[in-house]
């Protein structure tokens, strides 16, 4: 068994529907394409059509699955709705929905136009709150014990300078989990997150690690677990919050990150300390320790 390997077993998702939203493409696309592997159907929406009947005819030939696509700006209520229309009419009913859709670039934040904040916090934060909030209200209507995941960021937490926009809208969006685990749970309905660390896509690479950055900065040196994530990876924890199996967890972010977000451990810069180096520390730190004793 390796980590690039499919963890649930076969039919885990059968009998689900699940809308991923821009799963046309990076960890979208893995997720959907895990999703008909094990037997749920699957809705995929963002902007552009074309790249979705693409994605959708490759996994379906790949996967063998029930799989449809309707374009969509997750910036737009009608739009949004009309995925969700649509998901029923041909699927019967909606399970599960993924918030995946997301804008983002690195940029000094005294450069950016108030429309650059605009475009990436509307994408993630409204994008994300307009899906849920019409799926809920479907689900509660149609009593659906319905199920959202939600894919974030580490910096939703911890936040970072120069993706402002990005950090913002990703913590409303786990803020939104929680709250609404919570309100919701009454009603069945369970709201999870996941925050990923570097998972190498062409849509993050493009935007967040230009040619000119991915030189200078190794993800090797930066993670502890020295490398970036694997899509199938993210998509088993994806499945596994989707389904059943986590039918007792809500509220919930779960980091898969290598361990990069724990760098800002106050000690951590010891890592460059050498094992002779060691040896001379161990003995200095004795030896104060003797010397600071009560003479008996
Ligand atoms: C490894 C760790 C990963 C960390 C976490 C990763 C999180 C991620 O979200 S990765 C996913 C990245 N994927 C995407 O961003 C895909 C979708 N993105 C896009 O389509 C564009 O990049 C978009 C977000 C800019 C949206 O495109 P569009 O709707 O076509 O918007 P415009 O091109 O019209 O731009 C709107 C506005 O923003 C200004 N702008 C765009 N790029 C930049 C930039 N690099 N620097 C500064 N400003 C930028 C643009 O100029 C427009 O503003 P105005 O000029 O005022 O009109
Ligand atoms: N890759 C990584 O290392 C990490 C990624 N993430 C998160 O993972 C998720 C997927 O990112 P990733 O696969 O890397 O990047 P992608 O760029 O491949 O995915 C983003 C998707 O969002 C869609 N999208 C953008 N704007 C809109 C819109 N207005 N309406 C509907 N859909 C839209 C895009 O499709 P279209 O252009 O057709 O609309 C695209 O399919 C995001 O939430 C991202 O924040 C988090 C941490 C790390």
């Amino acid at each position: 068994m390796t980590h690039t390997e499919g963890m649930l077993r076969d039919g885990a998702l059968e009998n689900k529907t699940i809308i991923v939203t821009g799963g046309g493409t990076g960890l979208g696309k893995s997720m959907a394409g895990y999703f008909l592997r094990l037997g749920a159907n699957v809705v995929i929406c963002s902007r552009k059509a074309d790249v979705l009947a693409n994605t959708a005819d490759e996994l379906r030939q790949s996967t063998g699955g029930r799989i449809t696509f309707v374009a969509c700006d997750v910036r737009k209520t009608e739009e949004v709705e009309q995925v969700i229309a649509r998901a029923i009419e041909t699927f019967g009913r909606v399970d599960g929905l993924v918030n995946n859709s997301a804008g983002n670039f690195i940029s000094p934040t005294e450069r950016l136009s108030y429309k650059a904040v605009d475009t990436i916090v509307d994408i993630v934060l409204r994008g994300t709150y307009y899906f849920t909030l019409a799926l809920g209200k479907y689900w509660i209507e149609n009593q659906i014990k319905g199920t959202v995941l939600n894919i974030v960021t580490t910096y939703a937490t911890t936040g970072s300078g120069w993706v402002v926009p990005s950090a913002m809208a990703k913590a409303g969006v786990l803020t939104m989990t929680k709250s609404l685990a919570f309100e919701w749970a009454r009603h069945g309905i369970r709201l999870n997150a996941i925050a990923p660390g570097p998972f190498p896509t062409k849509g993050a690479w493009d935007r967040l690690f230009p040619e000119e950055l991915a030189r200078k900065f190794s993800f090797e040196n930066r993670i502890p677990l020295a490398r970036t994530g694997d899509h199938q990876e993210l998509a088993n924890l994806a499945a596994y919050l989707i389904s059943n199996f986590s039918a007792y967890m809500t509220g919930e972010v779960i980091t898969l990150d290598g361990g990069e977000v724990l760098s800002a451990g106050q000690f951590n810069f010891l890592k460059e300390v050498t094992d002779d180096q060691w040896d001379a520390i161990e003995d200095q730190i004795k030896s104060a320790t003797r010397t600071g004793k009560t003479p008996e």
